[in-house]
């Protein structure tokens, strides 16, 4: 939501703002009205939704649509599954856009960063709300590349129910089982799509049984394509056993029949899909008691005259347990079973009042989206999804509350639910919501403005972009004091650095590309230290004695343990102080001054002479930390990994032979049709610029996915080298 705010913080001198705070009614119509001609689109935009022509069915209704009849739902996918293409056939047919936008053409609509329409693929996740029969869709479209990991993470929170999307001559891609266990982790009720049923390769079958083995979810069949590949023409809605058939000479897919399976021209197709339906509904009475007992009543002698509805109803219900996942198939590009999709977001996925929010708040504006536009409105019910603007400290993962006896309880119910955390006990703690979990960056870079002069419109540049992308971090170096950029990979650094130029007017330059490595240390050290200042007449004096050790977290986060005579009488102060000078000793280790994993410290004894600081505490637990760290026997531990190629058999031997020299090891070796599926490890210094190696070892022909694993110890060969460049002995 913040990407849009900012957004609309960028673009809002072009683009008339409607003040409809307390308006009255004709006047907020007339305003929407006048709406349309002045908003400059570049694309053919029909009506907003809830406006006919140029009419309004109903102001409330636009506005506050009842809550039953709201779906909040995102797009989530591999990079290049067809989200944005899917989308774009939504929005179509929904009748939002008068004219199909095309990826390729570079002119859709929830891809309308700059980047965005160049590149081709989704950065930004982009909002967009729309009415399907009755129903009020808010939709976000998230990026699939992994680099953008964190945006598709923050939509996740805000949304009830999503529909994965996927390239059905690949089945479940590295991405997908990324995106799938950030759904899983927040709980949200899924529909697949099997796109690309009009490609060469595309099999439904492989898909299903992909969807089966790596996402480890239970399919539920809906449908069955008609024809694969090229022979693609419409589906089977194996529910109400009919057929759909899309118009061959319709450019737009909006022509389409449904025609019921019959005995005398179909036989065959129609026993294939009795079996589907029957398959479906025991799967389905498997999992719903409620279903079974209405099954083995009413109908078990003839499943054939269970009532649609009733089905429906229960395959409903195990969505939103998410015990299973209703999958329906089609082609997003050719215009082929998009509506049906459509329809079983309305009937499967669940209304904001079927999870768990109850949150009212007051803003002074509000704005509703529709990707890069926007519309102000006066109040907006639980359950919707909208902007506001003029917050000035708000990041990413905020939850803003009406006042802060509404936060406390948010807070408290968030403890009794999902919580059972240990939590701290201070207020600002308490006061937090579950925020997004921000991935640690692999990569860093230096960035400089073109002049020293423009030093401070670029800190401003960066403190912008990070509080809408967290996973964005800016340190300082301390001993050059250059600024330096870390990020989750390449294509992200390149990007943040594109809309510098762009967005800010900013010409920066960039330093090379390095990896964030970490430290850990091998033996547990003991060290004492003692600080002992006066500043003025006040006399600050403290003795610390503790012990570091090695202790496997693959967490940067020290465990922190106090002995009992320690522990008794340490005021809180006095502790948080101390937990602070343990956290900041370890930010940076003394081989490579990176962040310090894997260990805990125990405090053996703390003795502070009355009056002493919390700083000088700090400053002393953290001198003494260093100290026992340079003691300790030490290594660096590199950012290993996971990495997907698709690769043809000609030249699996020759990829496999260059990530042999790149320190990799190969996991496993697929065959999904013409292609070879390679997973396997592999450093990520030995892998950066892999996109422009393997495009000239394949001839364009080979595409990979990398993601992080885990962080690995360093041979003691290779950390020597690496010790040796960082500290300028060698090249
Ligand atoms: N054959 C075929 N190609 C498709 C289909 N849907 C999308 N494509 C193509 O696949 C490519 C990727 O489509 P997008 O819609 O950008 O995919 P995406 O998932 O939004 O990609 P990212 O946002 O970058 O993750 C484009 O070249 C589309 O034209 C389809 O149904 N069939």
């Amino acid at each position: 939501m913040l990407s849009n705010l900012r957004k609309f913080v960028v673009s809002h001198k072009k683009i008339p703002i409607l003040h409809v705070n307390n308006m009255c009614c004709s006047k907020m119509r007339s305003s929407l009205q006048r709406l349309k001609p002045h908003v400059p689109l570049g694309r053919n935009y029909s009506s907003l939704p809830g406006l006919i022509g140029n009419d309004i069915k109903s102001l409330h209704s636009v506005i506050n649509p009842p809550i039953t009849k709201i779906r909040n739902i995102g797009i989530m996918a591999h990079i290049d599954a067809g989200k944005t293409t899917t989308t774009e056939r939504i929005l179509y047919y929904s009748g939002y856009t008068r004219s199909l936008g095309d990826v390729d053409d570079g002119d859709t609509v929830t891809d309308f960063m700059a980047q965005e329409r160049e590149r081709g693929i989704t950065i930004q996740s982009a909002a967009v709300t729309f009415d399907w029969k009755g129903y009020r869709v808010n939709l976000i479209d998230t990026p699939g590349h992994v680099d953008f990991t964190l945006e598709v993470e923050r939509c996740l929170r805000v949304l009830d129910g999503a529909v994965a999307v996927f390239d059905a001559s690949a089945g479940v891609e590295a991405q997908t089982l990324t995106v799938w266990r950030q759904a899983d982790k927040h709980k949200i009720p899924r529909i697949c799509f099997l796109n690309k049923m009009d490609k060469t390769g595309a099999s439904f079958k492989y898909a299903v049984e992909s969807i089966k083995e790596k996402l480890k979810a239970k399919p539920l069949l809906l449908q069955l394509p008609l024809g694969e590949g090229k022979a693609f023409k419409g589906v089977v809605d194996v529910v109400n056993k009919e057929k759909l058939l899309w118009n061959p000479n319709s450019d737009d897919g909006k022509d389409f029949v449904r025609n019921p399976l019959l005995e005398m021209s179909d036989p065959e197709l129609l026993k294939e899909t009795t079996e589907a339906r029957n398959a479906l509904i025991e799967q389905v009475a498997d999992l719903d008691d409620e279903f079974a007992d209405l099954v083995l009543g009413e109908f078990s002698e003839n499943f054939d005259l269970l009532p649609a509805e009733k089905l429906q109803t229960a395959i409903r219900r195990v969505t939103l347990a998410q015990t299973a996942v209703p999958v329906l198939c089609g082609s997003a590009l050719k215009n082929k079973g998009v509506q049906p999709l459509l329809d079983a977001v309305t009937v499967y996925l669940p209304s904001p009042e079927e999870r768990n929010y109850e949150f009212l708040e007051r803003i002074s504006r509000l704005l509703l989206p529709f990707a890069d536009q926007h519309i102000e409105i006066p109040s907006l019910t639980a359950g919707n999804i909208a902007l506001t603007v003029g917050l000035k400290h708000t990041a990413t993962g905020d939850t803003i509350a009406s006042s802060k006896s509404s936060a406390l309880a948010a807070a408290r119910r968030a403890e009794t639910e999902g919580g059972k955390k240990h939590r701290r006990n201070n207020e600002a703690e308490r006061l937090l919501l579950a925020g997004v979990e921000i991935p640690e960056p692999v990569f860093f870079c230096t960035i400089e403005p073109p002049s020293v002069a423009k030093q401070p419109d670029l800190d401003y540049a960066l403190k912008c972009l990070q509080r809408e992308d967290p996973s964005l971090k800016v340190k300082l170096d301390a001993d050059s004091g250059q600024t330096v950029l870390c990020g989750m990979g390449e294509l992200h650094i390149e990007i943040i650095h594109d809309r510098i130029k762009r967005e800010y007017g900013l010409e920066t330059y960039l330093g090379p590309l390095q990896v964030a490595y970490r430290e850990t240390i091998l033996n547990a050290v003991r060290a004492t230290d003692t600080l002992d200042r006066t500043l003025g007449d006040k006399r600050h004096l403290v003795t610390v004695e503790l012990e570091v050790k090695p202790v496997e977290t693959a967490s940067v986060m020290p465990v922190i343990e106090y002995a009992g005579s320690v522990s008794e009488d340490l005021p809180t102060a006095s502790q948080e102080a101390t937990e602070n000078g343990i956290h900041s000793a370890f930010l940076q280790g003394p081989l490579l001054g990176s962040p310090v994993q894997d260990v805990a410290v125990a405090v053996h004894s703390l003795i502070i002479h009355p009056g002493t600081s919390t700083t000088m505490i700090s400053a002393c637990v953290s001198r003494c930390i260093q100290k026992a760290l340079k003691k300790a026997d030490k290594q660096v531990l590199e950012p290993l990994m996971k990495l997907e190629v698709t690769v043809t058999r000609d030249y699996l031997s020759l990829v496999l032979a260059d990530l042999a020299q790149r320190r990799g090891t190969i996991q496993e070796i697929q065959t999904r049709q013409e292609n070879k599926i390679i997973t396997g490890f592999v450093p990520l210094a030995e892998i950066m610029g892999y996109s422009t190696v393997l495009r000239t070892l394949t001839s364009g022909s080979a595409t990979f996915a990398l993601e992080l694993s885990n962080y690995e110890a360093m041979n003691p060969q290779d950390q020597t080298v690496l010790l040796s460049r960082r500290s300028g002995l060698t090249q």
